[in-house]
């Protein structure tokens, strides 16, 4: 199998991160110097999907004190909260930026006793170690959900929760990797996911990049192929998991799942457990990003829609509960109640 493609890293002393806006045609790394620039590859979506965000943003919190000099261990604190700060107001729904941020700044709080150069050197520890611990949690996602998949099973995927949203591997296309691995073969169907195209700028190309058997279709065909039973599970990933079990993930998600339901097709959200924010209740207090009109209006720079019209451009919905058959984490597979099995996760126990 060819090696995954990697979305972020950190070489030599600098970060890089592939630009995810010119996949699939181009394959550009770019050197992210200043805690602005990684503030701006989050908004613009250079790099994306809610693990990668978080993965970034921890590197950004590095960033940001790398150069600067301070008087004392509350002046390097209050640095470190404000970059936080601004950090966090790249992308509003993915929970995966603000667990990130927030265990950086932990981490930070316990350095006071040591030397500046030995406080930046730690932070970037940090962020090293968020960036490997993903890759790890996603192969216990893959080998989770292979205990509930069957060779030859055809899956739906949507948007992309792939090697490129994440470290390695990705979350729902974990299992597809780790199936290639053990000599399984899946067949994929990935959603092309408009407006923004992931599913078939990233996703396709990643799978297909991996040698595995996927096949595009548009996000209005997925019901018609449920409906001639052609998908034997569906897999997403998710942005935010509340604490019921409510799910907000890449636009068309839902659609997804409610067709799902009516034909008897499983719906699968894998997830992280940082992407598990058990301090939001339900779904309705997950914030939804709205984005610009141009993704709707135009197609790579062209109008596709008349100008001036009016349009509503949610990045994400959210998928009731209810409609979720399990929500395999690197710890486990949830089933429902969800109020109560999601809370276990976290129980050292
Ligand atoms: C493992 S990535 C999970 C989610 O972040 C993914 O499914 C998704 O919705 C990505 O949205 P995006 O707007 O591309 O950041």
């Amino acid at each position: 199998m060819k090696e995954m493609i990697r979305p972020i890293e950190w070489k030599e002393g600098k970060l890089y991160i592939l630009n995810q806006l010119k996949l699939p045609m181009e394959t550009e790394y770019n050197i992210k110097a200043t805690v602005e620039d990684v503030f701006n590859a989050i908004r613009d979506m250079e790099l994306r999907g809610a693990p990668l965000i978080g993965i970034a943003a921890a590197y950004g919190v590095y960033l940001s004190v790398k150069d600067e000099s301070f008087v004392s261990h509350e002046d390097f604190m209050k640095f470190v909260d404000e970059k936080a700060l601004y950090l966090s107001q790249s992308r509003p729904t993915a929970v995966n930026l603000f667990w990130a941020l927030d265990r950086m700044k932990k981490r930070a709080k316990e350095l006071e006793n040591l030397l500046i150069e030995d406080k930046k050197k730690a932070l970037l520890e940090e962020a090293i170690k968020i960036h490997k611990e993903d890759e790890a949690i996603n192969r216990s996602i893959g080998e989770n959900f292979l205990k509930i998949l069957k060779d030859g099973m055809t899956i739906m995927t949507h948007c992309n929760a792939g090697s490129l949203a994440t470290s390695r591997y990705g979350t729902a296309t974990s299992p597809m990797y780790l199936a290639r691995e053990k000599g399984w073969s899946f067949k994929v169907f990935a959603n092309e996911t408009r407006p923004y195209l992931q599913g078939a700028r990233l996703t396709a190309f990643e799978l297909h990049h991996g040698g595995i058997d996927v096949t595009l279709i548009c996000d209005n065909m997925a019901g018609s192929l449920m409906a001639q039973g052609k998908v034997d599970a569906i897999i997403t990933g998710a942005d935010r998991v509340a604490a019921n079990g409510d799910t907000a993930n890449k636009i068309g998600t839902l659609q997804l799942a409610v067709m799902a339901k009516h034909y008897g097709v499983p719906f699968y959200v894998a997830v992280p457990t940082p992407t598990i924010d058990l301090s939001t209740p339900t779904g309705i207090e997950i914030p939804i990003e709205e984005r610009g009109s141009h993704e709707v209006t135009n197609w790579f720079g062209k109008a596709t829609a008349p100008e001036g019209i009016k349009v509503y451009n949610p990045a994400f919905d959210v998928t009731a509960h209810s409609l979720i058959t399990a929500i395999v984490t690197e710890k486990g597979i949830v089933y429902p109640p969800y109020n109560e099995n999601l809370k276990k996760l976290f129980l050292n126990i």
